[in-house]
């Protein structure tokens, strides 16, 4: 078996869960090996008491029935099922899982894990997993339709039981930080016995990511440094006349980043640069001052966003700018019309010059951008090393912009984007007025909302954010579609209110939006899918119920959606508080408007430990690690891959030679052979 096979090589795997593997990325036996675990649960052995509601146990059942998808309401679908078992029978009922019935066989035996509450003689269960057996610790992994926890351990089993992962790390810094060797650590992640195995299995491939991150970073960027073949852009005639057209003053640190941008891009290197900046700060504007220049000197410039809501409102902020130069502007994201995109991946092939603004769809296959100059992913947090690196190689040798809006640490910054120049655009647009941020208990939920009634009467606009529902996550937390109801039919009865979360479709949410922003909703209830870059300037309230569930930073992100325009604004938190801890936390954002001020107390907060949680890690492109979690092991892995790059002796040779050929081939970071 190779690792590099695809996943059809391995028993039990036919067309059909290949392709639903396909979907989850997972492609070759390697893929395979990296899916890790997103977390780990610890389950009671069932007895009667553990039939709480609370506590996590396992039952064995066998199934009896399965019911189809029934909908309940808009949005809102469940399928219920009965099993028996040796305490009783038991209705089991999955929310908006409509596939989970395909997962299922009447008159199997399943190992059942969930929260179990004893209904007279039976028990009831909502959104339980199966598990391999009664074990202490269960890996938990991301699921998809015909693709359960169960058979990813299946398969992951097969292939261990058949390959052996090879040392790739020099013996002495193995050694000096006491590490475990590679096999066992990708074994024991997928299986653990214990605690303490499992948190040095995790710590040696958080490390072996990292160490992999920034020795490749390292050979990257002396490669590109060496390579004076980049394209130098001459600077256009229309600049200056562009900067004139534009509705408001720049800031300084606009017009400065702006000045480092161009500059960059008029040198034959390849730009590498990060623009970063708090939100709202303006960091549109340079990246579309950049992307003109590009297109002024006849080449092609793309602007990659994570989410179809911001493509279109960077294509409107785009051509408003724009338009008036003359400059194609084109968008192209999933739900782009097959005939439309057909039109656009057909002008792009050619050549054509254009800005063009598009989601992941723009790193399909199908979409060949010869004639790229410059590519600006927003809100890198949200792509991965792998996907950025895609996109840099639509073209040769091209410039790269990368901008977020999470404001990283000095000192983070510099160990992450080592490969990275860093423009920071440091002040916000004149006349904003600080956000007016408040706490509140559940039981003065009310009050907060008489808030929001208060502020719509007055003509402003409110966002009302929940947090996402997975299917492990705790119940008790409202749903885009509960809270929806309970509004509409309670406290906000007679305002116009919409809602929008990642399960609706790119045109759908686009409505939705549009509705928002000409103002004929005046309240919109979201999953963090407004998370990034939405920009409405007459919305004065952003409402976060749950708030302990989000993370600072994030609950900073969503309190710069608003604060936008002239008008006052508040963030209004609702939160359980269970600790003090919490409590603590979030105190630091009623503290606080200075986003990079805020990132550093995320992290000094968060500190290190959260073994057990869910990973966060959402998208920095590392699959294991943690970037503010896992800080520390950062900064020792970055040392040590420094001197790999540096000392000259056979290993560390050998070493180099294998992570500059994986670099060719892929990104993947284990480096196996
Ligand atoms: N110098 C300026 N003066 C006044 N308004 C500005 C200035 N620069 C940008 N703006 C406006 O501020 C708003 C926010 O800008 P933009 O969306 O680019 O912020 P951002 O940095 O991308 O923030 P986020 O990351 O939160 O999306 C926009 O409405 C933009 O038109």
């Amino acid at each position: 078996m190779e690792v590099h096979d695809p996943v059809m090589t391995l028993k039990g795997v036919g067309e059909k869960t290949a392709e639903k593997l396909e979907e989850m990325g997972i492609r070759t036996i390697l893929d395979l090996i990296l899916h890790f675990p997103r977390g780990y649960e610890k389950l009671s052995d069932a007895c009667e008491s553990s039939f709480n509601g609370q506590d996590k146990s396992v039952v064995e059942a066998e199934l009896v029935k399965i019911g189809r998808p029934v909908k309940l309401r808009k949005g809102l679908a469940m399928v219920s099922a009965s099993f028996r078992s040796e305490f009783g029978d038991i209705r089991a009922t999955w929310f908006n899982m409509p596939y989970i019935s395909s997962n299922y066989t009447v008159g199997s035996t399943y190992h059942l894990a969930g929260k179990f509450v004893r209904k007279g003689k039976g028990l009831e269960v909502v959104n339980p997993s199966t598990v391999r057996e009664v074990v202490e610790i269960t890996p938990i992994y991301p699921q998809a339709e015909g693709v359960t926890g169960n058979l990813i351990r299946k398969l992951i089993r097969q292939v261990l039981d058949s390959v052996i992962i090879n040392e790739n790390l020099p013996g002495d810094i193995l050694a000096e930080e006491k590490l475990m060797e590679l096999d066992k650590a990708v074994r024991t992640v997928h299986f653990p016995d214990n605690d303490k195995d499992l948190s040095e299995a995790l710590e040696r491939l958080r490390f072996q990511e990292m160490f992999s991150y920034s020795l490749k970073i390292m050979i990257a960027r002396n490669r590109r440094k060496d390579a004076a073949n980049g394209i130098a852009f001459r600077m256009s005639g229309r600049l200056a006349e562009f900067k004139e057209s534009i509705p408001y003053e720049l800031t300084r640190a606009q017009s400065r980043c702006i000045r480092e941008i161009l500059l960059d891009e008029k040198r034959p290197y390849p730009m590498n640069r990060l623009l970063q900046g708090d939100v709202g700060s303006g960091k549109t504007i340079v990246a579309l001052t950049a992307l003109f220049n590009v297109v002024e000197n006849g080449y092609q410039g793309a602007l990659m966003v994570p989410t179809e809501i911001l493509a279109s409102q960077h294509r409107d902020e785009a051509e408003s700018l724009l338009s008036a130069f003359g400059t194609r502007i084109e968008v192209l994201t999933g739900s782009t019309k097959k005939k439309e995109a057909d039109r656009i991946k057909k002008d792009l092939a050619d050549g054509t010059p254009m800005i063009i603004i598009g989601t992941h769809a723009l790193l399909e296959e199908s979409v060949s951008i010869p004639k790229l100059g410059l590519a600006v992913t927003d809100e890198q947090h949200r792509f991965g090393v792998n996907q950025r690196a895609r996109l840099i190689g639509k073209g040769q040798e091209i410039d790269v912009l990368v901008m977020s809006a999470t404001p990283i640490p000095r000192t983070m910054a510099l160990a992450l984007y080592s490969d990275l120049d860093v423009s920071t655009i440091d002040e916000l647009p004149p006349g904003r007025k600080n956000i007016k941020t408040m706490l509140f208990s559940e039981e003065r939920r009310k009050q907060c909302y008489s808030k929001v009634i208060e502020e719509i009467r007055s003509g402003r606009q409110a966002y009302i954010v929940t947090p996402l529902i997975d299917e492990d996550s705790e119940l008790e937390a409202s749903s885009v579609e509960g809270l929806f109801t309970e509004l509409s039919e309670g406290m906000m009865k007679g305002i116009p209110m919409g809602m929008l979360h990642g399960r609706m479709r790119g045109a759908e949410k686009d409505r939705v939006m549009k509705a928002f922003k000409n103002g004929e909703l005046k309240a919109l209830v979201s999953t963090t899918v407004i998370e990034v870059g939405v920009n409405v300037g007459n919305a004065t309230v952003m409402l976060i119920e749950n708030a302990e569930r989000f993370g600072l930073a994030q609950l900073h992100q969503l309190r710069g959606r608003v604060g936008r325009g002239a008008h006052q604004s508040w963030c209004l938190m609702v939160s359980k508080m269970s600790s003090e801890e919490t409590r603590t936390r979030l105190e630091t954002l009623v503290r606080s408007n200075d986003g990079f001020f805020i990132a550093e107390e995320d992290m000094k907060q968060r500190g290190t430990g959260q073994l057990f949680g869910v990973s966060q890690s959402g998208g920095s492109g590392l699959s294991i690690s943690d970037l503010a979690r896992d800080y520390a092991i950062f900064t020792r892995a970055g040392k040590f891959a420094s001197r790999v790059f540096h000392e000259e002796n056979d290993e560390y040779r050998r070493v180099k030679a294998e992570f500059t050929r994986k670099l060719e081939d892929s990104l993947e970071f284990i480096c196996l052979n």
